[in-house]
């Protein structure tokens, strides 16, 4: 931490899973993300969408530790997992081992048991990754990702590549994980509709800042033709620059 920033104390009192204080991020001579200020509150379920290019996957990396912080403060729990667009499972370990990686002992494949039944991959235990359909392998992705119990838990584009059908039963699923491990959930999606049926918030980022921000006080399941989430959509449309 830098000098200026909170100390843990503080952090902790102000009671947010993730705290963004004046982060800019530059790439040589260009500024990506310039100046953002953004809190998540413990359990929240905050959607970040924004044109391609827009910096999103950049905010994610620093959030995920995965950058160097230069300018700004980013304050998150320690607890952090991330799901990418594509599953990243290692071929030549088997699903239970995928999910077990980095923990060593024999409780922990008990844990990733429960977790792999959990995400409903229960039959698909010894399976290798390249005999997986594509949702079967983000569901491998999501456990995984949950053994570490994190705090914040960060999807970015998850289901890009699957299939419409299979895309909705995986925000299903997602919805009844956040449920049920209480953690702050970032999502990064281009799906509007994805960000309005799942997420308490939606924020667009453009030209480095989140210019946009819309509350989604919607209870769930979200039904597209309810007028309120038609109304949300065009905002947040208006806000992408697809409608007028
Ligand atoms: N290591 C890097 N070096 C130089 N430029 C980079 C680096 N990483 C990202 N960029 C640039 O930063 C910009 C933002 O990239 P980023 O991947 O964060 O966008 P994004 O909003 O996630 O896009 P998409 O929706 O297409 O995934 C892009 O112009 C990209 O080329």
């Amino acid at each position: 931490m830098s000098a200026n920033s909170l100390t843990k104390a503080e952090f902790e009192l102000a009671g947010n899973a993730v705290s963004i204080r004046h982060f800019t991020r530059r790439f040589g001579e260009t500024t990506i993300l310039r100046n953002l200020n953004l809190d998540i509150a413990p359990g929240e379920f905050v959607a970040l969408l924004g044109h391609s290019g827009s910096g999103k996957s950049t905010l994610l990396r620093a959030l995920a530790g995965l950058d160097t912080v230069e300018e700004g403060q980013i304050d998150r729990p320690s607890a952090v997992s991330v799901v990418f667009q594509e599953h990243r499972l290692l071929p030549w370990k088997n699903v239970t081992d995928n999910v077990t990686l980095g923990f060593d002992g024999k409780e922990w494949n008990a844990q990733a048991e429960a977790i792999l039944h959990e995400v409903g991959l229960g039959h698909r235990l010894d399976a290798w990754p390249l005999t997986l359909s594509g949702g079967e392998a983000q569901r491998a992705a999501l456990a995984r990702a949950l053994i570490r119990e994190p705090k914040l838990l960060m999807l970015d584009e998850p289901f890009a590549a699957l299939d419409a059908l299979t895309r909705l039963r995986m925000q299903k699923l997602v919805l009844d994980l956040w449920k049920r491990h209480d953690c702050a959930v970032l999502l990064v999606t281009h799906d509007v509709d994805e960000a309005l049926a799942l997420a308490d918030r939606a924020l667009v980022l453009e030209r480095g800042e989140i210019r946009t921000e819309v509350e989604i006080p919607l209870a769930r399941p979200r039904r597209h033709a309810d007028p309120a989430f038609e109304a949300l959509r065009e905002r947040l449309l208006h806000a992408l620059g697809v409608t007028s």
